[in-house]
């Protein structure tokens, strides 16, 4: 592995609390980027992509709780900021564009530190913000996950690093998953994703829906039913193609209580205690979950693609927040409930949505590669479920 790969997939980015609004914590949490990034701090719930402080670009969180999503260098960012533009123009008029928009990000137009004007973020709805326990995994959609200016260096780079995409239509690029019988966060990063063959790829995606003790099946019902209003939308449309871009699922990981009466917290201080964030590289022991057991638990059938590339986080560690200013946190958070119960069974427990636009181009034709990888995310999912 590259030492650039390794340094992606070592988890280095410091994992904090999340801002409610307006809270004393978005200033706490990083006091060097403060004054540069007017109180933005890189995100914290990031699963895959380019990683602020890692890579030169990345996406942060805003104390308004939206994300900025870093210009890449063109043509890529101006061609993503195009994107967004379009079909979230005030004058947009295009049914298939209206039609587009509840399965996108919102996008709140570019953003700049007063301090560096000429660094444009784009900003966005975080998916992720109305849930106390986010499990979050990023799938990269499409046969090809290279557009058709790509020279070849870069079209050969793609394909080596998961040949079977063509064949598949998606990648794995990133999880995180919520345990609630250990308060832990499970994590795999793109390198599980590529570990995965056609015989592993049903055992590794359901990993992201097993909270420990049991597959959550509701929730794979209701991200199918996402991914097929998705799926229609393509069906109907010939005007763009697709490469390189994502899905962003995101359900909740707390149950009942917990759900309603903690949103917008990723790593919030339950009893006192952050959920841990770990992942199942090496031997992860009792020790790395916090409560015991959290790494040995999945059933054997999950355990297909079990050649894991993570590493051990603890979030307890990272925060550096007081405990005072986390029970105020906690009453913020229950005013801003908004009456969400969490309920496995709802509609609102679940989003699937797409993300990552750098690649969209202008066509003529139905978009197959995406389709096609829509299709078999749609069949894998249900495998899932028949297993
Ligand atoms: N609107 C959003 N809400 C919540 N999280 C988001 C949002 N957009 C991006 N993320 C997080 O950031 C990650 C990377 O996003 P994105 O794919 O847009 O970045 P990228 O740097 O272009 O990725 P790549 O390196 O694959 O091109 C996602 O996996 C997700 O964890
Ligand atoms: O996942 P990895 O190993 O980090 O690899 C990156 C990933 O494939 C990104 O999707 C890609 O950006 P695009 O999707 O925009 O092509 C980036 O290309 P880059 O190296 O040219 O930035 C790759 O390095």
């Amino acid at each position: 592995m590259s030492e650039k790969a390794q340094e992606k997939n070592s988890l280095v980015l410091e994992i904090r609390n999340r801002a409610p609004e307006g809270s004393r914590q978005s200033q706490a949490q990083d006091g060097k980027s403060q004054p540069r990034l007017n109180g933005c701090v890189p995100l914290s719930h990031q699963v895959a992509g380019h990683k602020y402080g890692i890579d030169k670009m990345g996406i942060l969180q805003h104390p308004d709780g939206t994300v900025l999503k870093q210009l890449q260098p063109p043509p890529r960012g101006p061609r993503e900021m195009d994107f967004y533009t379009q079909v979230f123009g005030e004058g947009c008029s295009d049914p298939l564009l209206l039609a587009l928009r509840p399965h996108l990000p919102t996008f709140y137009g570019t953003w700049s530190s007063p301090d560096t004007p000429n660094d444009l973020y784009l900003k966005l709805e975080d998916v992720t913000r109305r849930f106390s326990r986010p499990c979050i995994m990023d799938v990269k959609v499409g046969r090809r996950s290279y557009d058709p200016l790509a020279l070849l260096e870069k079209r050969e780079q793609q394909i080596a690093k998961y040949p079977l995409m063509e064949e598949i239509g998606f990648l794995l690029l990133g999880m995180r998953v919520y345990q609630p019988s250990h308060d832990c966060y499970v994590r795999h990063d793109q390198l599980f994703g590529r570990s995965l063959v056609k015989d592993t790829l049903t055992g590794g995606l359901a990993r992201f829906f097993h909270d420990g003790v049991k597959l959550r099946k509701q929730t794979i019902h209701l991200c199918i039913r996402k991914v097929q209003n998705i799926l229609r939308w393509f069906e109907s449309q010939k005007q763009f193609h697709f490469y390189a871009s994502s899905l962003l699922f995101v359900y909740e990981g707390a149950s009942g209580v917990h759900a309603a009466a903690e949103p917008n917290n990723n790593n919030h201080h339950h009893h006192h205690h952050p959920p841990q964030d770990f992942s199942r590289m090496g031997t992860p022991t009792k020790n790395s979950c916090g409560r015991g057991g959290c790494a040995g638990d999945l059933p054997e059938s999950l355990q297909n693609g079990a050649q894991t590339h993570s590493s051990p986080l603890n979030l307890g560690q990272s925060n550096g927040n007081g405990e005072t200013e986390m029970e105020e946190e906690e009453e913020e958070r229950e005013e801003d409930s908004g009456g969400w119960s969490g309920d496995e069974g709802t509609e609102g427990h679940v989003e699937v949505r797409m993300i990552d636009f750098a690649h969209v181009f202008p066509s003529q034709s139905p978009d197959e590669g995406y389709t096609h990888g829509l299709m078999n995310l749609l069949s894998t999912l249900e495998k899932i479920l028949q297993d």
